[in-house]
């Protein structure tokens, strides 16, 4: 897979962050960010009012303890859970009056109107968030590249110092990320929409497989693994995210919320036919409408890297579930001569298999196919 660009362990010298940075917060942003940081050769010096997480970001490689004689930091990155951030935001800004700090909550407009109530210097203030995250939490999940080509908001505080906001933009170019300027109110009005209204869609579709039987659940294909992979989230940090952005949460459901009225009174009206032909005039064509209008919204996001999304050619090889198959398999990619542009993995219930659909450019299609053919791999066509 080509890899974003973004600075790599042992580009020390062209980092545009100067430490120390003090991450206050270790569990999975928090220790990713130090992971980043301290691999690239920045000194970061850890936080945490757990002790548990503090040790384990430690140890993971996040960063070291603060130690007596430490110079102050120049950078503070609070990754604390949402409903705390502002109040921690304003205590290192207080505690470290030459640092510029950051935060990475989820949401960004009932920081700043926190932290624009509590009086703090708002000038080294500049709110941020990551566009990437893990179902995960806590410092053992943290990944050193989890930022790597993931866009990065970054929301100046309306007060912040062109010289806080290049600190930031720094951190999130040093971490691989993409910077995207947006200010709090816009960021959390379009977070509702393509993070904070999917999670609680996830959530509410797993919920309906609570009761239902092994047989049923035996059935299930990637398209539910798909739908509901956000639903292993923690729901201590969705609640904290959900109730700060309650307003633009609760605007998105509704339109979801009318949405679902016309399908389940269209679904009624075809229950209550005797025939496809009886049905009320009109209610098959809504049914079909809110599937053309997911066809037009799915169209709409972008693909790899944050461009535009492309639509790549689809082989599928089935892989049998020893180890080094895969490893063997991606190596026989790489002998075609094909870049790999994604791959999804689906294992077969109950059977020794999987299946690995490999997408390439679809100029690359046939050619895979037949190098992969003569090498002995068989394809599901
Ligand atoms: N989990 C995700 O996928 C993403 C999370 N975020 C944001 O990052 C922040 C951290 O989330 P995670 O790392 O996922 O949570 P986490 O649960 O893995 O870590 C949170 C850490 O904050 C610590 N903490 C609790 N109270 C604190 C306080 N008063 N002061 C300092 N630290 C405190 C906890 O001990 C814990 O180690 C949240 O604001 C969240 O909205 C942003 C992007 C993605
Ligand atoms: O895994 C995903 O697709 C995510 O969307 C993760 C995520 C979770 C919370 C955030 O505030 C940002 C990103």
């Amino acid at each position: 897979m080509g890899g974003p660009e973004g600075a790599r362990p042992g580009d020390t010298d062209q980092l545009a962050t100067r430490g120390p940075v003090r991450v206050v917060g270790t569990g999975l942003l928090g220790a990713s960010v130090g992971l980043g940081l301290s691999t690239r050769g920045v000194d970061v010096v850890l936080d945490d009012p757990s002790p548990t997480a503090l040790a384990l970001a430690r140890d993971v490689g996040a960063g070291r303890l603060a130690a007596e004689g430490d110079a102050p930091p120049a950078l503070v990155v609070v990754a604390a859970p949402p409903d705390v951030t502002a109040r921690v935001v304003a205590q290192e800004l207080g505690a470290w009056p030459e640092a510029v700090v950051t935060d990475v909550a989820s949401i960004k407009a009932s920081v700043l109107a926190e932290l624009r109530a509590s009086g703090a210097d708002l000038t080294r203030y500049v709110g941020s968030h990551p566009m990437a995250g893990r179902e995960r939490s806590g410092p053992s999940a943290a990944l050193p590249d989890l930022f790597l080509g993931r866009p990065w908001v970054i929301a100046d505080s309306g007060t912040s110092s062109a010289d806080a906001v290049l600190a930031v933009r720094a951190l999130v170019v040093d971490l691989g990320g993409l910077p995207v300027t947006m200010d709090a109110a816009a960021h959390d009005a379009a977070v509702a929409v393509v993070s904070h209204v999917p999670q609680l869609a996830a959530s509410l579709v797993a919920a309906r497989l609570v009761d239902v039987d092994d047989a049923a659940l035996g059935l299930a294909g990637q398209g539910l693994r798909d739908v509901t992979r956000l639903a292993a989230s923690s729901p201590a940090l969705w609640t904290s995210i959900l109730a700060a952005n309650a307003g633009e949460v609760r605007r998105v459901l509704e339109a979801v919320r009318a949405d679902l009225d016309q399908v389940i009174a269209a679904l009624g009206a075809a229950h209550d036919a005797s025939g496809g032909a009886a049905v009320r005039p009109g209610a098959l064509a809504s049914i079909a409408r809110a599937i053309d209008d997911g066809n037009t919204g799915v169209a709409r996001i972008p693909g790899k890297h944050g461009g535009v999304r492309r639509d790549y050619g689809v082989v599928t090889v089935l892989v049998p579930d020893e180890p080094g198959e895969l490893a063997r398999l991606l190596t026989d990619v790489g002998h075609a001569g094909v870049n790999l542009e994604d791959l999804q993995l689906e294992h077969a219930a109950r059977r020794p298999v999987g299946m690995a659909a490999i997408s390439v450019l679809p100029g690359a299609v046939e050619r895979l196919e037949t190098a992969l053919t003569e090498r002995g791999w068989r394809l599901v066509r």
